[in-house]
């Protein structure tokens, strides 16, 4: 379908291979300026790009770009040589430990691929067998009416989880979680056994829903939950109703009655008051602002009621929410605030029937499990489905599985540990010229390439809902301090830059992260606002005095970012963070990542190139490579993306 054509080369700007290939449409019709102004991203890969650069037409020396900047690597052939030219760091014994585990074959050059990631042994193996056998189980599902959910909830995917958005069709972990949740693999619906034999324990199904980052996984696991609520309901009135009309039609006598059967009273209203059905664990409270602002919109529809709390709003309101009169149906909240309402009241979990431990890579980590285990503890009597959902399977998690939940069933996508080829890594070296070792330096640089670059590609109708066509990166540094420390250079040398880590104001959080996150900017926003609202209206705050000089003095070093300087970069918003900002948040508005910082392992990889090239959008990654840090690390996983297959 497409053609080459060689006079279509742009002679308006040096990039010139992604324009040779067009449909046959274009090159009769349009000028060369008309395709330069139309033009699709750079990021098209074209077929060419092995056959160099141009010869400009005066010195007839090919147009040399430099390789140290965010573009320079890019839209190569061949994967980045694994070693990136140094000695490998790790000692003989270690890499003979590490043989054990490798089950890869040698590449071409004799070397074995993924060698320094195996080193860190940071994430679980899927076998490829498995991943296909999925695959296949996937293909013929490709749309959302194939579910055996409820009409009102297959009706509410687009009209108000997906904020209008037509033609949609299920994503990869949505076919597979869902009809797994709903008890619908094979097409038939399993009925719940109903009763009990004495002595019999009720069974607890377990799940862990493992896929790639923005790929859909809240919906995944929502809206079989939902749908398990919304049935539970319909059955509680009709057997409330059958046991009315039974009551009603038995001529009752005083002597007959000693021997009914005793029936449970109706629900007084206000019983269900702070005693959920479902309670969704995040780690964060701006991710429980994300569920929760999807919950809200669902409920409008599908009729549930549902109560965020997190550290974001008081106390009164964390309680008016959760006890409210009305009952609440699902609740989502962060681990250690759930745990300290259920110390002073345990009845919150006896009702529970769904828990979802979302992030459970985080939650089940050495610093969250012994809570996030506690709770799941407490809930299990009355629990049906214990779901835990992941972007990654580390080691660590899945060793805490098999001990822990050996029956776990695992819902894996075919690309999990698998970073989109159409997220391009490119490096820079930081000891070159002219950065000099100078990290901020180098930072602000590649911020200032990117912001200079031609405007940003955004689909038809995405340039309202997303923000503009204002360039949103996300920076992520490795320790907290640095996030203010960096902003303050940013904002010295002229670009937006704002700083998001846990020494930042709780409150400021969730506004800061609505610019990058697009479509919850609206709802966000208000959630928040309307949670100041409540918070003053009940606490009927009084607005506390000036601080004096000594106290301001003395006031917890929030970042101060000072003024941004003269020498600004327009259109172009920076936010710089810690891991904090990794962890699903879903940055659908930014295009680019820079990691400041070599991150730790594979797994933070994925978490923070997964803020770009969500649910199909395309997206760039920049790392800073200095001489401390683990380029052969960075080299596999440059490859690993260019080959598409899964990190280790
Ligand atoms: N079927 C679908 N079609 C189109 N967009 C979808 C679909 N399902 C979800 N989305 C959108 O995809 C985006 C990412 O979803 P979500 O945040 O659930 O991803 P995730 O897999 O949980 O990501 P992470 O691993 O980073 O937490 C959201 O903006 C959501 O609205």
């Amino acid at each position: 379908m497409f053609r080459q054509s060689s006079a279509l080369i742009c002679p308006f700007c040096e990039a010139s291979a992604a324009y040779r290939i067009r449909p046959p449409q274009w090159q009769s019709t349009r000028s060369a300026a008309t395709l330069h102004k139309r033009r699709p991203s750079r990021m098209n890969l074209s077929p060419n790009v092995a056959r160099g650069p141009p010869q400009t037409e005066v010195s007839g020396k090919p147009i040399r770009k430099s390789r140290n900047s965010p573009f320079g690597g890019m839209n190569q052939t061949e994967p980045p040589r694994p070693g990136y030219g140094i000695k490998n760091p790790i000692s003989a014994s270690e890499q003979k430990r590490a043989g054990r585990f490798a089950k890869d074959k040698p590449d071409k050059d004799g070397k074995e691929p993924m060698k320094a990631l195996k080193m860190q042994r940071a994430l679980a193996s899927v076998s490829y067998e498995a991943r296909g056998r999925v695959k296949q189980t996937l293909q013929d599902l490709d749309s959302f009416e194939q579910f055996d959910l409820l009409p009102v909830l297959k009706e509410s995917v687009s009209t108000q989880a997906l904020g209008g958005m037509i033609d949609v069709s299920p994503t990869p972990v949505q076919r597979v979680a869902i009809p797994a949740l709903l008890g619908t693999e094979d097409g038939k619906r399993r009925k719940r056994k109903e009763g009990l034999a004495e002595g019999e324990k009720k069974e607890m199904q377990q799940f862990l829903l493992a896929a790639e980052t923005g790929s859909g996984k809240t919906l995944a696991y929502v809206l079989p939950i939902l749908d398990a609520l919304k049935r539970a309901e319909k059955a509680e009135a009709e057997t409330e109703r059958t046991l009315a009309a039974q009551q009603q039609a038995q001529p009752h006598t005083t002597n007959n009655r000693l021997f009914d059967l005793e029936v449970e009273p109706p629900p007084v209203p206000g019983l269900n008051a702070g005693r959920p059905r479902a309670i969704i664990l995040l780690p964060t409270s701006e991710l429980v602002a994300q569920v929760g602002a999807l919950l809200k919109s669902l409920s409008h529809t599908v009729k549930f009621k549902s109560a965020m709390l997190s550290t974001a709003f008081t106390s009164t309101v964390i309680r008016s929410r959760l006890f409210h009169p009305g009952g609440v149906d699902v609740v989502v909240s962060t681990p250690h605030l759930l745990s300290s309402i259920t110390e002073s009241d345990p009845n919150v979990l006896s009702r529970v029937t769904h828990l979802v431990i979302d992030e459970a890579d985080s939650l089940l980590d050495r610093s969250f499990s012994p809570i996030t285990s506690s709770i799941i503890d407490r809930a299990t009597p009355s629990l049906q489905q214990l779901i835990l959902c992941s972007a990654t399977i580390p080691r660590s998690l899945d060793t805490y599985l098999q001990k822990r939940f050996p029956a776990v069933k695992r819902l894996v996508t075919p690309n999990l540990h698998a970073i989109p080829r159409r997220v391009q890594l490119s490096v820079v070296d930081i000891d070159k010229l002219p950065f000099q070792g100078n990290r901020d330096l180098a930072c602000a640089q590649t911020i200032y390439d990117i912001g200079k670059e031609g405007p940003e590609e955004v689909a038809a109708g995405e340039g309202e809902r997303e923000g503009g066509k204002e360039k949103k990166i996300v920076v992520f540094v490795n320790e907290r301090e640095k996030a203010s420390e960096l902003t303050g250079f940013l904002r010295g040398k002229g670009i937006d830059a704002m700083a998001l880590s846990r020494d930042s104001e709780e409150r400021g959080q969730t506004e800061v992260l609505a610019e990058f996150t697009g479509a919850s900017i609206g709802a966000t926003a208000r959630r928040l606002q309307q949670g100041r609202l409540e918070a003053a209206s009940s606490l009927q705050q009084v607005k506390p005095a000036p601080m004096t000089g000594l106290q301001r003095l003395l006031a917890p070093s929030t970042p101060a970012p000072g003024p941004i300087s003269s020498r600004s970069l327009p259109g172009v918003k920076v936010l710089v963070t810690t891991d904090l900002g990794s962890r699903g948040i879903d940055t659908i508005l930014v295009r680019h990542v820079v990691l400041y910082d070599v991150p730790h392992t594979s797994i933070d990889f994925i978490h923070r190139l997964g803020r770009v090239g969500r649910m199909g959008r395309r997206g760039r990654g920049v790392v800073l490579v200095g001489k401390g840090d683990r380029k052969d690390v960075v080299a596999e996983v440059r490859g690993g993306m260019f080959r598409g297959v899964a990190l280790i």
